[in-house]
Protein backbone atom coordinates (compact mmCIF):
# COMPACT_ATOMS: atom_id res chain seq x y z
CA UNK A 1 0.00 0.00 0.00
CA UNK A 2 0.89 3.58 -0.85
CA UNK A 3 -0.17 6.16 1.12
CA UNK A 4 -0.27 9.85 -0.36
CA UNK A 5 -1.16 12.99 1.89
CA UNK A 6 -1.40 16.45 0.84
CA UNK A 7 0.83 16.25 -1.70
CA UNK A 8 2.26 19.51 -2.74
CA UNK A 9 4.98 19.57 -5.97
CA UNK A 10 5.67 23.28 -7.40
CA UNK A 11 8.60 24.32 -10.60
CA UNK A 12 9.42 27.56 -10.59
CA UNK A 13 6.42 28.54 -7.91
CA UNK A 14 4.08 27.09 -10.20
CA UNK A 15 2.23 24.64 -8.53
CA UNK A 16 1.14 21.08 -10.56
CA UNK A 17 0.40 19.18 -7.55
CA UNK A 18 -2.13 20.86 -5.35
CA UNK A 19 -2.38 18.98 -2.08
CA UNK A 20 -3.42 15.11 -3.57
CA UNK A 21 -4.58 12.43 -0.87
CA UNK A 22 -5.17 9.17 -2.30
CA UNK A 23 -4.16 5.64 -1.13
CA UNK A 24 -2.51 3.30 -3.51
CA UNK A 25 -4.05 -0.28 -1.87
CA UNK A 26 -2.18 -3.56 -1.96
CA UNK A 27 -3.29 -6.27 -4.44
CA UNK A 28 -5.10 -3.79 -6.34
CA UNK A 29 -4.53 -2.03 -9.78
CA UNK A 30 -4.86 1.41 -8.85
CA UNK A 31 -5.06 3.53 -12.51
CA UNK A 32 -3.78 7.51 -12.46
CA UNK A 33 -6.15 8.92 -14.97
CA UNK A 34 -6.58 12.48 -16.22
CA UNK A 35 -5.92 14.63 -19.13
CA UNK A 36 -2.58 15.64 -20.92
CA UNK A 37 -0.92 17.47 -18.39
CA UNK A 38 -2.65 16.92 -15.69
CA UNK A 39 -0.36 15.66 -13.01
CA UNK A 40 0.06 11.85 -13.67
CA UNK A 41 3.67 11.28 -14.43
CA UNK A 42 4.91 14.45 -11.56
CA UNK A 43 2.49 11.99 -8.72
CA UNK A 44 4.25 8.84 -10.23
CA UNK A 45 7.76 10.43 -9.99
CA UNK A 46 7.04 11.43 -6.39
CA UNK A 47 6.50 8.25 -5.37
CA UNK A 48 9.59 6.68 -7.17
CA UNK A 49 11.38 9.32 -5.06
CA UNK A 50 12.46 11.09 -8.57
CA UNK A 51 10.73 14.33 -7.30
CA UNK A 52 11.01 15.71 -3.67
CA UNK A 53 7.53 17.48 -2.68
CA UNK A 54 7.25 20.48 -1.23
CA UNK A 55 4.73 19.51 1.35
CA UNK A 56 3.01 16.29 2.10
CA UNK A 57 3.62 12.72 2.92
CA UNK A 58 4.25 9.32 1.01
CA UNK A 59 3.74 6.39 3.16
CA UNK A 60 4.79 2.38 1.94
CA UNK A 61 2.99 0.10 4.08
CA UNK A 62 2.43 2.88 6.49
CA UNK A 63 5.88 4.33 6.75
CA UNK A 64 6.61 7.89 5.77
CA UNK A 65 9.64 8.29 3.37
CA UNK A 66 10.81 10.64 5.42
CA UNK A 67 11.81 8.17 8.13
CA UNK A 68 13.58 5.67 5.87
CA UNK A 69 17.25 5.51 6.74
CA UNK A 70 19.62 5.46 3.79
CA UNK A 71 20.09 1.41 3.79
CA UNK A 72 15.76 1.94 3.63
CA UNK A 73 15.75 3.98 0.76
CA UNK A 74 18.17 1.50 -0.52
CA UNK A 75 16.02 -1.28 -0.09
CA UNK A 76 12.97 0.31 -0.99
CA UNK A 77 14.38 0.94 -4.55
CA UNK A 78 15.03 -2.86 -5.17
CA UNK A 79 11.16 -3.22 -4.11
CA UNK A 80 10.15 -1.50 -6.80
CA UNK A 81 9.48 -2.72 -10.43
CA UNK A 82 8.69 -0.24 -13.66
CA UNK A 83 7.35 -0.84 -17.02
CA UNK A 84 8.17 1.73 -19.15
CA UNK A 85 5.68 3.80 -21.77
CA UNK A 86 8.20 1.57 -24.61
CA UNK A 87 9.18 -0.70 -23.15
CA UNK A 88 12.76 0.05 -22.81
CA UNK A 89 14.31 -3.59 -23.53
CA UNK A 90 17.98 -3.22 -24.29
CA UNK A 91 17.99 -3.97 -28.41
CA UNK A 92 21.42 -5.17 -28.00
CA UNK A 93 20.88 -7.75 -25.15
CA UNK A 94 18.82 -10.91 -25.82
CA UNK A 95 15.51 -11.57 -24.06
CA UNK A 96 17.00 -13.67 -21.09
CA UNK A 97 19.80 -11.09 -20.66
CA UNK A 98 16.92 -8.29 -20.04
CA UNK A 99 15.09 -10.20 -18.01
CA UNK A 100 18.14 -10.70 -15.73
CA UNK A 101 19.00 -7.48 -15.95
CA UNK A 102 17.85 -6.46 -12.40
CA UNK A 103 18.59 -9.52 -10.93
CA UNK A 104 22.69 -8.42 -11.59
CA UNK A 105 22.24 -5.57 -10.36
CA UNK A 106 20.03 -6.06 -6.77
CA UNK A 107 21.42 -9.67 -5.89
CA UNK A 108 24.46 -11.18 -5.42
CA UNK A 109 23.05 -14.82 -6.22
CA UNK A 110 24.70 -17.35 -8.43
CA UNK A 111 24.70 -17.01 -12.40
CA UNK A 112 22.46 -20.38 -12.36
CA UNK A 113 20.35 -19.45 -9.48
CA UNK A 114 19.22 -16.10 -11.74
CA UNK A 115 18.89 -18.10 -15.00
CA UNK A 116 16.32 -19.93 -12.92
CA UNK A 117 14.36 -17.42 -11.89
CA UNK A 118 14.17 -15.73 -15.39
CA UNK A 119 12.86 -18.98 -16.95
CA UNK A 120 10.25 -18.84 -13.80
CA UNK A 121 9.09 -15.60 -14.90
CA UNK A 122 9.33 -15.66 -18.63
CA UNK A 123 6.69 -18.33 -18.03
CA UNK A 124 4.77 -16.66 -16.18
CA UNK A 125 4.53 -14.22 -19.04
CA UNK A 126 3.77 -17.28 -21.45
CA UNK A 127 7.17 -16.37 -22.99
CA UNK A 128 8.95 -19.47 -22.02
CA UNK A 129 11.14 -20.96 -25.14
CA UNK A 130 12.35 -17.36 -26.19
CA UNK A 131 15.42 -16.96 -23.92
CA UNK A 132 17.74 -16.21 -26.66
CA UNK A 133 15.85 -14.33 -29.28
CA UNK A 134 16.65 -10.41 -29.62
CA UNK A 135 13.95 -7.64 -29.12
CA UNK A 136 14.18 -7.14 -32.60
CA UNK A 137 12.80 -10.76 -33.45
CA UNK A 138 9.53 -10.84 -31.30
CA UNK A 139 6.00 -8.86 -31.33
CA UNK A 140 5.43 -5.51 -29.36
CA UNK A 141 3.03 -7.51 -26.80
CA UNK A 142 5.65 -9.89 -26.62
CA UNK A 143 8.21 -6.70 -25.97
CA UNK A 144 5.97 -5.98 -23.52
CA UNK A 145 5.71 -9.06 -21.66
CA UNK A 146 9.72 -9.02 -21.86
CA UNK A 147 9.45 -5.55 -20.11
CA UNK A 148 6.58 -7.40 -17.53
CA UNK A 149 8.86 -10.02 -16.47
CA UNK A 150 11.78 -8.01 -15.82
CA UNK A 151 10.15 -5.34 -13.58
CA UNK A 152 8.84 -8.54 -11.42
CA UNK A 153 11.92 -10.60 -11.40
CA UNK A 154 12.93 -9.19 -8.78
CA UNK A 155 9.41 -10.10 -6.89
CA UNK A 156 8.73 -6.19 -5.98
CA UNK A 157 5.91 -4.93 -3.32
CA UNK A 158 5.73 -2.28 -5.78
CA UNK A 159 4.86 -1.96 -9.44
CA UNK A 160 4.85 1.47 -11.84
CA UNK A 161 3.22 1.44 -15.02
CA UNK A 162 3.46 4.08 -17.32
CA UNK A 163 0.94 3.55 -19.81
CA UNK A 164 2.02 0.10 -20.38
CA UNK A 165 -0.07 -1.12 -23.40
CA UNK A 166 0.81 2.07 -25.68
CA UNK A 167 1.00 1.73 -29.01
CA UNK A 168 -0.66 -1.83 -28.95
CA UNK A 169 -3.70 -3.06 -30.77
CA UNK A 170 -6.82 -3.12 -28.63
CA UNK A 171 -6.82 -6.97 -28.13
CA UNK A 172 -3.31 -7.21 -27.18
CA UNK A 173 -3.51 -4.03 -25.06
CA UNK A 174 -6.13 -5.82 -23.56
CA UNK A 175 -3.87 -9.18 -23.10
CA UNK A 176 -1.36 -6.89 -21.03
CA UNK A 177 -3.85 -5.23 -18.70
CA UNK A 178 -4.79 -8.56 -17.95
CA UNK A 179 -1.70 -10.13 -17.22
CA UNK A 180 -0.51 -7.35 -14.67
CA UNK A 181 -4.04 -7.07 -13.07
CA UNK A 182 -3.44 -11.55 -12.54
CA UNK A 183 0.21 -10.83 -11.41
CA UNK A 184 -0.90 -8.00 -9.17
CA UNK A 185 -3.46 -10.65 -7.14
CA UNK A 186 -0.80 -13.65 -7.78
CA UNK A 187 1.85 -11.74 -5.87
CA UNK A 188 0.11 -9.35 -3.68
CA UNK A 189 1.62 -6.31 -5.55
CA UNK A 190 0.40 -2.63 -5.01
CA UNK A 191 0.22 -1.49 -8.59
CA UNK A 192 0.36 1.98 -10.17
CA UNK A 193 -0.45 2.31 -13.30
CA UNK A 194 -1.08 5.57 -15.57
CA UNK A 195 -3.24 5.65 -18.64
CA UNK A 196 -5.22 7.25 -21.17
CA UNK A 197 -7.25 4.32 -22.46
CA UNK A 198 -10.79 4.03 -21.29
CA UNK A 199 -10.67 0.31 -22.01
CA UNK A 200 -7.94 -0.36 -19.26
CA UNK A 201 -10.40 1.93 -17.00
CA UNK A 202 -13.14 -0.84 -17.79
CA UNK A 203 -11.15 -3.82 -17.73
CA UNK A 204 -9.35 -3.39 -14.59
CA UNK A 205 -9.90 0.21 -13.08
CA UNK A 206 -9.80 -1.72 -9.24
CA UNK A 207 -9.10 1.93 -7.84
CA UNK A 208 -8.94 5.15 -9.85
CA UNK A 209 -7.40 8.48 -8.90
CA UNK A 210 -8.85 10.89 -11.91
CA UNK A 211 -6.76 14.31 -11.80
CA UNK A 212 -7.31 17.63 -12.86
CA UNK A 213 -5.00 20.21 -12.86
CA UNK A 214 -3.22 18.91 -10.26
CA UNK A 215 -6.44 18.21 -7.88
CA UNK A 216 -7.63 14.34 -7.69
CA UNK A 217 -11.55 15.60 -9.32
CA UNK A 218 -12.96 12.39 -8.63
CA UNK A 219 -11.77 8.48 -6.76
CA UNK A 220 -13.33 5.62 -7.46
CA UNK A 221 -13.79 2.19 -9.47
CA UNK A 222 -14.41 0.99 -12.85
CA UNK A 223 -18.15 0.27 -11.56
CA UNK A 224 -18.68 3.57 -10.19
CA UNK A 225 -16.86 5.80 -13.38
CA UNK A 226 -19.63 5.02 -15.67
CA UNK A 227 -22.23 5.94 -13.53
CA UNK A 228 -21.35 9.23 -11.59
CA UNK A 229 -23.01 12.49 -12.69
CA UNK A 230 -19.86 14.20 -11.77
CA UNK A 231 -19.08 16.39 -14.81
CA UNK A 232 -15.72 16.43 -15.01
CA UNK A 233 -15.36 12.84 -14.99
CA UNK A 234 -18.44 12.47 -17.85
CA UNK A 235 -16.36 14.69 -20.19
CA UNK A 236 -13.09 13.13 -19.60
CA UNK A 237 -14.47 9.49 -19.88
CA UNK A 238 -16.67 10.27 -22.76
CA UNK A 239 -14.32 12.57 -24.76
CA UNK A 240 -13.10 8.83 -25.56
CA UNK A 241 -14.31 7.88 -28.91
CA UNK A 242 -15.48 4.20 -27.87
CA UNK A 243 -17.66 5.75 -25.29
CA UNK A 244 -19.02 8.58 -26.58
CA UNK A 245 -20.27 5.73 -29.15
CA UNK A 246 -21.61 4.08 -26.07
CA UNK A 247 -23.49 6.91 -25.09
CA UNK A 248 -25.20 7.64 -28.17
CA UNK A 249 -26.22 4.12 -28.65
CA UNK A 250 -27.80 4.39 -24.79
CA UNK A 251 -29.13 7.46 -25.50
CA UNK A 252 -30.99 6.31 -28.78
CA UNK A 253 -32.07 3.55 -26.70
CA UNK A 254 -30.13 1.07 -28.26
N1 LIG B 1 10.65 18.57 -14.69
C1 LIG B 1 9.69 19.47 -14.85
N2 LIG B 1 9.97 20.80 -14.81
C2 LIG B 1 9.01 21.72 -14.96
N3 LIG B 1 7.70 21.44 -15.15
C3 LIG B 1 7.37 20.15 -15.19
C4 LIG B 1 8.33 19.10 -15.05
N4 LIG B 1 7.68 17.91 -15.12
C5 LIG B 1 6.38 18.20 -15.33
N5 LIG B 1 6.19 19.54 -15.36
C6 LIG B 1 4.89 20.22 -15.54
O1 LIG B 1 3.98 19.66 -14.63
C7 LIG B 1 2.67 19.59 -15.21
C8 LIG B 1 2.15 18.18 -15.09
O2 LIG B 1 2.94 17.34 -15.93
P1 LIG B 1 2.81 15.78 -16.01
O3 LIG B 1 3.92 15.30 -16.87
O4 LIG B 1 2.69 15.20 -14.65
O5 LIG B 1 1.42 15.61 -16.77
P2 LIG B 1 0.69 14.26 -17.21
O6 LIG B 1 -0.66 14.29 -16.63
O7 LIG B 1 1.57 13.10 -16.90
O8 LIG B 1 0.61 14.48 -18.79
P3 LIG B 1 0.71 13.45 -19.99
O9 LIG B 1 -0.57 12.65 -19.96
O10 LIG B 1 0.79 14.30 -21.20
O11 LIG B 1 1.94 12.61 -19.80
C9 LIG B 1 2.82 20.08 -16.65
O12 LIG B 1 2.40 21.43 -16.70
C10 LIG B 1 4.29 19.95 -16.92
O13 LIG B 1 4.73 20.91 -17.85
Amino acid sequence: MIEVENLHKAFDGEEVLKGIDFTFEKSKTNLIIGQSGSGKSVLLKCMLGLFTPEKGVIKYDGKPYSRFTEDERKDLSKEIGMVFQGGALFDSMTVEENVMFPLKMFTKKQHKENKKRVKEVLKRVNLDGNEKKMPSEISGGMQKRVSIARAIVNRPKYLFCDEPNSGLDPKTATVIDNLIQEITHEYDITTIIITHDMNSVLEIGENIAFLKDGVLAWKGDKSQIFKTDDETVTDFVYSSNLFQKVREAQQKGL
